[in-house]
């Protein structure tokens, strides 16, 4: 972890038999735990990402008969990377995740903040758009009663993130300069080596202004970055073992992904 920035608990690891299992287990964690805190709270808020497992979850909320034990009028939903393009194309994380999960429950617009796309209101300037969606977190910040750690943004409670297979997490890339960014919110990402090459990302610091941060991931490909994250590697050349949350740092992993780490 950059900076002074230290957290004094060790990540709790999950192993799941496989990816369906572990999606379908991560939807009840995240359906019981956003209902826990509209019960504790009145209100929840949660970070969306994108990516294979992501998608799933949200896949499995929308199908389980508990879905409704969310209030999901009273849920503020955010992204914690959004790929940078029209905001019709099937790439769009906010474009699936609708189609996965938010397009089927009461969710309140208003309450929806998805990051710009290049054909919103900012155009095709990413780091307009990221600045943007700065804004928008700092705003609801405020709205809240004041910023959570060093970013201007709200205490999230759940944020979800995925893992590439050379460890990036949100769109901050191994060795980029989003994974060196320690004031800005969001920033704009250039010449992603995954497709599409443009992207918008929560930084570092937005990304520990989480109550809980959970790392989903799936498949043998993932297995080498889960096992040097979960090994201690630095945040800059590995961006998934920088992800942590204020109170809890989750990885909800299948069989496959956990491989290298966790011999059983
Ligand atoms: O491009 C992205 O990839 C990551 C990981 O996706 P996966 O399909 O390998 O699980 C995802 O977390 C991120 O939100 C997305 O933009």
């Amino acid at each position: 972890m950059s900076g002074t920035e230290t957290r004094d608990h060790e990540p709790t690891v999950v192993v799941h038999p496989d990816g369906d299992v572990l999606a379908a287990a991560a939807a009840a964690r995240l359906i019981s735990t956003l209902a826990d805190v509209q019960a504790r709270t009145g209100s929840a808020s949660v970070v969306l990402t994108g990516g294979g497992t992501g998608i799933a979850v949200l896949d499995q909320v929308r199908r389980s008969p508990a879905r409704d034990a969310v209030d999901w009028s009273n849920l503020d939903v955010y992204w914690g990377d959004e790929r940078f393009v029209p905001a019709d194309d099937d790439e769009r994380n906010e474009k699936q995740a609708r189609a996965a999960l938010l397009d089927h429950v009461a969710v309140d617009e208003a309450r929806v903040h998805p990051m710009p796309a290049s054909d919103g209101e900012f155009g095709d300037d990413p780091d307009a758009a990221a600045a943007g969606y700065a804004a928008v977190l700092a705003a609801d910040a405020r709205a809240a009663g004041g910023a959570t750690g060093a970013a201007q943004v709200p205490a999230f409670d759940v944020l979800l993130l995925g893992v590439g297979g050379e460890g990036h997490t949100a769109s901050i890339f191994p060795s980029s300069p989003a994974a060196e960014e320690s004031r800005a919110a969001v920033v704009a990402v250039r010449d992603c080596p995954k497709p599409p090459p443009t992207r918008l990302s929560l930084t570092f610091p937005a990304l520990r202004a989480a109550e809980q941060v959970w790392l989903l991931t799936a498949g043998e490909s993932k297995a080498d970055a889960v096992a040097l994250a979960l090994g201690g590697a630095d945040e800059i050349s590995l961006p998934a073992a920088g992800a942590q949350g204020r109170s809890r740092t989750v990885w909800l992993l299948d069989r496959a992904a956990a491989s290298r780490a966790i011999r059983r």
